[in-house]
């Protein structure tokens, strides 16, 4: 709350002159609205989450990259009606251009794909970590900001592309010890929705808000998603036919529907084909109802989700053959997925596999008075250019005290610089896991 007391942390006196600030009033020290602090052990478990991003992506050959945090407002002009356009946290800066918090990473990436044109050669498989924005009404209370990891491929029309970004996600399922009996993946095409729009002649143009519309089911009411698709040029036959192929759940079903012609069912049939040769079968299933809330997805689409069906969407993707020609580029095939960063912390929480992560230092050092402060800096930093890590104590403080702390840092071992020893060019060092004690010389401290 504003008027909590804010300690200044500080054991000594202070001299230095206070800050002016224009308010006398205590500032509001929590973070804005739908925001978060990392404070250390938050910070390791992120650590942690983006260091198992970063192995998987390297392990699949990926190359990282990154784009502002700002971008122009016009790569997330789309017309569908999408959430993410709703919530853009846009707004005009000092220039008088009209500007955004990027809500996702996929439009800047398509953005800096155009930009390198014909100087990078394809396949690009490059991934990001990158925070992501929303401005929503608190009323929801949701969070305003979360950190998205990204993979994706440029260059390659195959479903190949998409097996490669199932097993990449599947591996990093496995490596944080989620199994398929833990998650799994609904498959589906927007091609499906594409076949039975263009059989009852949907004008292509209505496509995207189309999908958009039907993303909301299970979210909105659905009176109110028939009322949208008949506001989206469908007829009233066309809506409930559509509503009905939604609900398939079998391949085999959905080409007694459609019939065994269409690229929708041979891009399913063929993703489900690579699943078995990569092994990961069990992980996959069919859902027609699966559409994705973006609107420039145009093929494969899927979404990993908590079998015991009480989180959101884990993490998301899909072919988005179209989008660089929505920014003036020449098409690229491209497909790709964003894995947020909270809802895999809940199901970890879930099913108690957030891992235990203690801040670790090697060494605790202090001298046992003050004039030997000096000779306790040069130790540390014989320990350091060894490559040892070392939490060098910088203040004249009682052994209970160096204790105290060596304790809740974890410290490994505890080095005394002490004034007889110092005479002699030794220490003492103290395995605090075992009390063991020490003399030993400087120059031969590793
Ligand atoms: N797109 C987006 C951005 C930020 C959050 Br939190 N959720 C979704």
């Amino acid at each position: 709350s504003a008027n909590q007391n804010v300690r200044t942390g500080r054991s000594g006196s202070v001299s230095s002159p206070p800050v002016e600030h224009d308010n006398a009033e205590k500032i509001d020290v929590n973070p804005p609205k739908g925001t978060r602090d990392f404070p250390p052990e938050d910070m390791r478990l992120r650590n942690w989450l983006f260091h198992n991003f970063r192995e998987v992506s390297k392990q699949f050959g990926f190359e990282e990259v990154d784009f502002p945090v700002l971008e122009s407002e016009a790569l997330y002009i789309r017309k569908a009606g999408e959430e993410i356009r709703d919530q853009l946290y846009c707004f005009e800066d000092r220039g008088n251009r009209r500007v955004a918090l990027r809500p996702e990473l996929t439009p800047s990436l398509a953005r800096l794909v155009i930009q390198k044109g014909k100087s990078v050669s394809l396949p690009l498989k490059w991934f990001a970590i990158g925070q992501c924005w929303r401005y929503e009404r608190m009323t929801r209370g949701r969070r305003r900001e979360h950190y998205q990891w990204n993979m994706d491929i440029i260059g390659v029309p195959d479903v190949m592309a998409e097996a490669e970004l199932i097993s990449s996600i599947i591996t990093f399922f496995k490596r944080i010890g989620l199994t398929a009996s833990d998650v799994g993946f609904k498959i589906s095409s927007r091609k499906v929705l594409q076949e039975v729009l263009r059989c009852y002649s949907v004008p292509e143009n209505m496509f995207g808000r189309v999908c958009i519309i039907i993303d909301k089911i299970g979210k909105i009411p659905m009176d109110d998603i028939r009322k949208d698709l008949q506001s989206a040029d469908m007829s009233e036959v066309a809506i409930e036919e559509l509503l009905q192929v939604l609900s398939l759940k079998s391949l085999a079903k959905l080409e007694e529907k459609l019939g065994a012609s269409g690229e929708a069912l041979s891009d399913l049939k063929q993703l489900f084909s690579l699943a078995e040769k990569y092994g990961y079968s069990e992980w996959l299933q069919f859902d027609a109802s699966i559409v994705r809330g973006l609107a420039y997805y145009t093929g494969i689409v899927f979404e990993g989700f908590d079998r015991e069906g009480k989180l959101r969407a884990i993490c998301g993707g899909g072919r988005y053959d179209r989008l660089l020609s929505t920014f003036g580029g020449d098409d690229l095939p491209a497909c790709g997925f964003g894995f947020g960063d909270a809802v895999i912390v809940e199901l970890l929480k879930e099913r108690g596999l957030l891992p235990q992560l203690n801040l670790q230092v090697e060494n605790i050092v202090c001298s046992l008075d003050q004039e030997l402060q000096g000779a306790a800096s040069a130790v540390a930093t014989i320990l350091r250019e060894k490559g040892q890590s070392v939490d060098l104590v910088l203040e004249n403080k009682p052994l209970k005290w160096v204790f105290k702390r060596a304790a809740r840092i974890n410290a490994r071992r505890l080095i005394l610089v002490g004034n007889a020893e110092w005479q002699k060019g030794m220490v003492n060092v103290k395995t605090l896991s075992t009390g063991e004690q020490v003399e030993i010389k400087i120059d031969e401290l590793e």
